[in-house]
């Protein structure tokens, strides 16, 4: 069996020697990657300062390969790991190679002079970040964006056996997001450099985490497998979501549900209402959607927006029960948007929806674009 390579026992952090966070429980493998997810102020930094010794646990230790590592020399230490921090590093008249190149150090010789080969490693780095068209720009001169996968470049050219970053996608598109954490994930896979980052995409952090650190605002820590962690009931009690609900599945965010009765009636399906949901949250109007099966992908949203949703069990056809249902929230309402759900052998009673609306002197709006809805919802 693979032996842990860093873990913690009886690990409390804080600051004046006050505990912050206590029995901070942690144990990962070469090659795996584990995130540490919570709130704002929770401590995930204060973790991981600990981990790169910038600070000194209150009480407790931590071991790599078994060696705790108060006793590694900066110059082991170094080779061992790399830290990307969102902090801004000072440098005086430095290109981002120059930058990069700092990552070799701790191989270099007394002076400080790059072989050929490190000087090809630093090449290599900057490419692996998409960063060469600014390798020879002014380091104080570039994006908050560009500085972050600069950075990242600095930590890979130092091949570390572990790598640390706190919150290192938090300036990145979505392009440079993404291929951040496809650089982590070789570096897991290929290499078996450790990983431990925190981030605050909780979508991102389910996709890459082999294990997941969730720090509480209240002290609290739990440590699991991403299986364990992500429930939409956990998340939202880890960030105190009040308002707005957070689907783990999907990783997606929805907003504050709108409040009053429903006059409302949405007729979707297979995705094709989740844009009209969201158009009528965004304008404060309750509605009924309807007739879902639990597995549909409107259904989520619907869920989380509608102030109620008529469901059909899944791999059923559309039966009576669900039907009546969905004629009595018409009734109530004064408008239906039919979105074009595609209908078979399953649901084809939702065609009759439209059909009954109209039968009942209701208006009728089939697949409106948004300016026609709002044209018609807020006169
Ligand atoms: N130097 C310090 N001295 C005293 N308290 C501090 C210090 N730095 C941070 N703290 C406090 O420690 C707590 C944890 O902060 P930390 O930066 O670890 O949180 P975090 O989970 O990384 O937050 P964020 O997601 O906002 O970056 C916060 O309440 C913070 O105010």
């Amino acid at each position: 069996m693979e032996q842990v390579y860093i873990e913690t026992q009886d690990l409390s952090v804080g600051y004046h020697g006050k505990a912050l966070l206590k029995d901070i429980a942690l144990k990962v493998k070469k090659g795996e990657i584990l995130v540490l997810i919570g709130p704002n102020g929770a401590g995930k930094s204060t973790i991981l300062k600990n981990i790169i010794r910038e600070m000194q646990p209150i009480s407790g230790g931590i071991y790599i390969k078994g060696k705790n590592v108060k006793d590694f020399t900066s110059k082991q230490y170094a080779k061992t790991m790399s830290v990307v921090l969102t902090e801004k590093i000072k440098t005086e008249m430095m290109t981002c190679r120059d930058v990069v190149a700092m990552g070799r150090y701790p191989y270099t010789n007394y002076f400080g002079k790059l072989t050929k080969e490190d000087e090809q490693i630093v090449t290599e780095s900057l490419e692996k970040v998409s960063a060469m068209d600014i390798a020879e720009k002014d380091f104080s001169q570039i994006s908050d964006g560009q500085r972050q996968r600069i950075m990242l470049a600095r930590a890979v050219c130092q091949k570390p056996e572990i790598i640390v970053l706190d919150e290192p996608t938090s300036f990145l598109d979505i392009r440079h997001k993404i291929e951040l954490l496809d650089i982590l994930l070789e570096m897991a896979v290929k290499d078996k450099v450790t990983v431990i980052v925190s981030l605050h995409e909780i979508e991102l952090a389910a996709k890459i985490a082999d294990y997941v650190m969730c720090v509480g605002g209240n002290g609290t820590i739990e440590f699991g497998r991403p299986e364990q962690i992500f429930t939409d009931s956990r998340i939202s009690t880890l960030y105190g979501l009040q308002q707005g609900t957070y689907n783990c599945l999907y990783g997606s965010t929805e907003l504050k549900k709108p409040e009053g009765t429903p006059r409302i009636f949405v007729a979707g399906g297979a995705g094709t209402g989740i844009f009209t949901y969201r158009e009528l949250q965004r304008m404060g109007l309750a509605f009924t959607a309807g007739i879902l099966y639990e597995n549909d992908c409107d259904y989520p949203v619907a869920q989380a927006l509608a102030a109620q949703v008529i469901t059909e069990k899944m791999f059923e056809p559309v039966g009576e029960e669900a039907f009546t249902a969905a004629c009595r929230a018409i009734d109530e309402a004064d408008i239906v948007i039919d979105t074009g759900c595609p209908t078979g052998q399953m649901n084809e009673r939702v065609k009759e929806l439209p059909e009954y609306a109209k039968a009942h002197k209701k208006q009728v709006l089939f697949c409106p674009d948004s300016e026609t809805l709002r044209n018609c919802l807020l006169q």
